[in-house]
């Protein structure tokens, strides 16, 4: 046994931490027995338990691992880390299908008010922010951090920054998952639109991103690659601007240091601009620049071919993230924001439809060359597919900022249509894309369980956004020129109670949408854990082959 060893020992964030975790374990309990209200004990007992289960974890790892840490390179090949990958990949299924879930049993509540069953933990309002928490930020989040830590890497040529660190954010992001969600079930909310939880949870989450910066700022730093891919743009945009939204939106005066309540520091007209700067910016950001990083790796790379044009990707990055924050006040039209203000966010609006198009363009004529590839790959074909709703609701976006437009289609289902294209067809189909190339490359497969099975997924989830997009359009328009219809003699000619029996079928349509597009990620998730377990299943035949003609 002579072999040369290293003597083993706490490396200074391994110790660091766990002293970090352990004090904090102790503030959590006394925050638990202080607590003046029943949530903001559970959560403080439930932060209490994560603190101690990650010391835990932290001990436990040292304990189990070699004396060396693994190195960043072996034989001269980069050791990619894919450990947080997979969980994040994992975690994006699981809230995944969490969120449709919820998103099925709000839409069928909107048909059937019966659903609500006069529970409050189950009521629409409060179910209504889980589900579109837990798609953004649980489900898209988690594949935004998966896909960037695995394309930072493989374009950097080098491993992940960081030893915890990595750790920390997938985990720690989840946690702030858990406490928002489970918030919202218990009526915690500061009732700002997609920025919900309240003020502690908001400072966690202040710690993760700003770890989560480094890791990938880090990674880029150290990168044995001399170009940085405009991925790493998009997704530095992404998590840059992310952060100062969320600083910009969330400052808050707690009520006391031992309640969950607090009072948000703007107010008025000032509240409702940062607001939708911010909510604005969340879809410009989080569910845009972030997604179009995983666009312009993973087309590509499935494709097989470059780039379209690579210059257009460094003006399309630009123009995007220059014309997008001035957008946010298209969500205020008629309202007491000045009306300057108003036409400013319209103009940009309308001016954002450009660069929006441009990087469709350019993503969808990557394919060039490679079209037949569509009819043989449906994963590809996801992705493709994914491009066009994004084309589809960067249209209708702009269309919709426009004042007039605005008039008809603020507060109807015109909106949540929109939302949904955006939302199902775009981010949905982009991630499970991504996913489906992801999960082989991350666990070493050499491709997917089963392509039929992606196919099936593929076709029912198509039909399912089909069925809530059309629905929505036709009941938001409905309900947009109801809602405005007058009698020759200047009443008003519907009352409100008929304008909302009118959006019963709809609403019955949605639901059912809804629930094929939930069957068709349980088809995935099937066929995800399948490849974990077996891998690939046969040699495949391609599917949906057809003779030439
Ligand atoms: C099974 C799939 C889904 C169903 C059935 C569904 C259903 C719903 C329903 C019923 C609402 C409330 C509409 C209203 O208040 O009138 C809603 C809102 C929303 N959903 Fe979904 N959803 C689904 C998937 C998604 C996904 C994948 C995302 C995002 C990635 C998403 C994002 C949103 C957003 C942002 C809102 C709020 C819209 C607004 O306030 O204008 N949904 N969804
Ligand atoms: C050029 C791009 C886009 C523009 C100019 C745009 C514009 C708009 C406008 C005018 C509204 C309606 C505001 C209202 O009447 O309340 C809206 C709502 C919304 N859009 Fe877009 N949109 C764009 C792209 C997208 C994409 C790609 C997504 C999703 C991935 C998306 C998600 C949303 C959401 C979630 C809302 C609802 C916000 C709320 O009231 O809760 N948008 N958008
Ligand atoms: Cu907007």
């Amino acid at each position: 046994m002579s072999q040369p060893s290293i003597s083993k020992s706490m490396t200074i964030g391994e110790s660091g931490l766990a002293v970090v975790f352990a004090a904090t374990a102790f503030l959590c309990v006394i925050a638990a027995a202080k607590a003046l209200d029943a949530p903001f004990a559970f959560h403080a007992a439930l932060s209490a338990a994560a603190s101690v289960a990650a010391v835990f974890c932290i001990v436990n790892r040292y304990f189990e691992r070699p004396a060396a840490l693994p190195p960043a390179e072996i034989n001269g090949r980069p050791n990619y880390n894919m450990g947080p990958i997979k969980f994040s990949s994992f975690m994006a299924m699981f809230w995944g299908i969490a969120g449709f879930l919820v998103g099925l049993i709000i839409a069928s509540q909107l048909a059937w008010p019966a659903l609500n069953f006069d529970l409050p933990w189950i009521s629409f309002g409060r179910l209504r922010p889980l589900h579109t928490s837990a798609v953004i930020f649980a489900f898209g989040g988690n594949v935004l951090i998966a896909t960037s830590f695995y394309v930072v890497q493989k374009s950097c040529r080098v491993r992940l920054a960081g030893d915890l660190a990595p750790w920390f954010v997938v985990v720690g992001y989840n946690f702030f998952i858990l406490v928002a969600g489970t918030g919202y079930l218990l009526g915690v909310t500061q009732s700002k639109e997609y920025a919900e939880p309240e003020w502690y949870a908001d400072l966690w989450l202040t710690i993760v991103w700003v770890v989560y910066l480094l890791v990938f700022l880090a990674t880029i730093i150290k990168r044995k690659e001399p170009h940085i891919f405009v991925a790493n743009w998009f997704y530095l945009a992404f998590i840059v601007t992310i952060a100062v939204l969320h600083l910009g939106n969330n400052p808050a005066l707690p009520v006391s240091a031992f309640g969950s309540k607090s009072y948000v520091a703007w107010g008025g007209i000032q509240d409702a601009m940062f607001q939708w700067w911010y909510g604005h910016n969340a879809v410009g950001f989080f569910l845009t620049a972030g997604f179009l990083a995983i666009m312009y790796y993973f087309i590509p790379k499935r494709a097989e071919r470059p780039i379209y044009s690579y210059r257009l990707s460094i003006i399309h990055f630009w123009a995007l993230i220059f014309l997008y924050i001035w957008a946010g006040p298209h969500h205020l039209h008629y309202t007491a924001l000045p009306d300057w203000t108003q036409t400013l966010g319209m103009t940009f609006s309308i001016m954002l439809w450009m660069p929006s198009w441009g990087g469709m363009i350019n993503g969808l004529m990557t394919l060039s060359g490679a079209w037949d590839k569509l009819r043989t790959d449906p994963v590809l074909r996801m992705l493709v597919v994914s491009v066009a709703f994004y084309g589809m609701s960067t249209f209708e976006g702009p269309m919709m900022s426009i004042k007039v437009v605005n008039s008809l289609s603020h507060y109807t289902d015109w909106t949540i249509g929109h939302v949904h294209s955006g939302a199902l067809g775009w981010v949905g189909f982009v991630s499970f894309g991504a996913l489906y190339c992801l999960v082989p490359w991350a666990w070493n497969r050499k491709g997917l369980y089963s392509l039929k099975l992606v196919n099936w997924h593929f076709w029912v989830a198509t039909l399912g956004i089909v069925l809530y997009i059309s629905a929505m359009w036709v009941s938001g328009i409905l309900q947009g020129l109801m809602w405005r219809a007058y009698t020759s003699l200047g009443f008003l000619e519907y009352s409100f109670i008929e304008t909302v029996e009118a959006m019963h079928p709809f609403y019955i349509i949605r639901a059912a949408g809804g629930g094929l597009f939930l069957i068709g990620a349980l088809i995935m998730a099937y066929n995800l854990w399948m490849t974990v377990r077996v891998g690939e299943a046969e040699v495949q035949m391609p599917v949906a082959l057809q003779p030439a003609e």
